[in-house]
């Protein structure tokens, strides 16, 4: 099967779509009907508790299917599994909690995910540079992972997602348990990222919404509820005067469409 990869930054070829996608877990409506596209660039999607990120970063990983609806990677339709696997080599994920041997080095953590994602064998002591460099884990590389800070763990975990340089990357939550300064420099490294990926990242912090997002997706009990960009998000807030953009301004955006669909953040 051949996939047609569309990795511009020009942003009008969506990287994946998501077409009335339902997912049921037994009697819980996790999505119900959403459609969104995600283009290069960050999206970040927006929600409170349960209300279904994880579940569509999960269809865009291809870790399962909607029992209703499509999904389209990379300009292929996913469904079955020789589509699956064609394009899964070319995600990368972060999810919020992640398993390493805390015996390898960081060097051998990201080896061992580049021969997973079968980076072809000469080209792999380049890519393992590559995303050590992309996330300044270099002087660390001989590190072993179960002596890593949280935010070096972070960082580890986003070399490892992008080591096969993916077209989409998705990031579940990723400055949880970050302090302050190591959020402020993750924003960076998560807005780098987007110059080269479609970006995909749930988070419930809007200081990071405000900071790095190129497009805003708030999910609601399942439900795509907005659309738009971080300006577009904080004009939904009475009263703004149509340019601030920053945390608070995102809250009040964020929270006026809260409001507005009767559901508790
Ligand atoms: N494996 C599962 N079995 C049953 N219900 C599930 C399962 N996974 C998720 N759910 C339910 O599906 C809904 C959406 O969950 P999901 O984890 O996608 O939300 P979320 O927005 O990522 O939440 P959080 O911000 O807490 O991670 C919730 O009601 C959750 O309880």
């Amino acid at each position: 099967m051949s996939v047609t990869i569309h990795t511009t930054a020009a942003g009008n070829v969506p990287t994946a779509t998501v077409k009335g996608a339902t997912v049921r877990y037994k009697t819980v409506v996790a999505l119900g009907g959403v459609d969104a596209e995600f283009h290069p660039g960050t999206t970040a999607l927006l929600g409170p508790n349960g209300a279904g990120k994880t579940t569509l970063l999960s269809l865009l990983s291809t870790a399962r299917q909607p029992d209703e609806g499509k999904v389209s990677l990379l300009g292929a339709p996913v469904s079955g599994r020789a589509s699956v696997r064609a394009v899964r080599e070319q995600i990368g994920v972060l999810p919020q909690a992640f398993g390493y041997y805390p015996r390898f080095t960081v060097r051998e953590f990201i080896e061992y995910a580049a021969w997973l994602r079968k980076v072809p064998r000469p080209e792999r002591a380049g890519r393992v540079r590559e995303a050590l460099n992309l996330v300044e884990l270099e002087k660390y590389a001989d590190r072993r992972m179960g002596q890593l800070s949280g935010g070096m763990l972070r960082r580890a975990g986003i070399a490892q997602a992008v080591v096969n340089r993916p077209a989409l990357v998705l990031l579940d939550e990723p400055t949880v348990g970050l302090d302050p300064a190591q959020r402020i420099g993750f924003r960076a490294l998560i807005q780098a990222l987007g110059e080269r990926s479609a970006v995909v990242m749930s988070t419930h912090l809007a200081e990071d919404v405000a900071q790095v997002s190129d497009r805003i997706h708030v999910l609601l009990e399942g439900r795509m509820r907005f659309t738009g960009t971080a300006v577009e998000l904080c004009a939904q807030a009475e009263g703004h005067d149509g340019e601030t953009l920053n945390g608070p301004a995102v809250e009040a955006g964020y929270l006026a469409v809260v409001e507005r669909n009767g559901v508790s953040a």
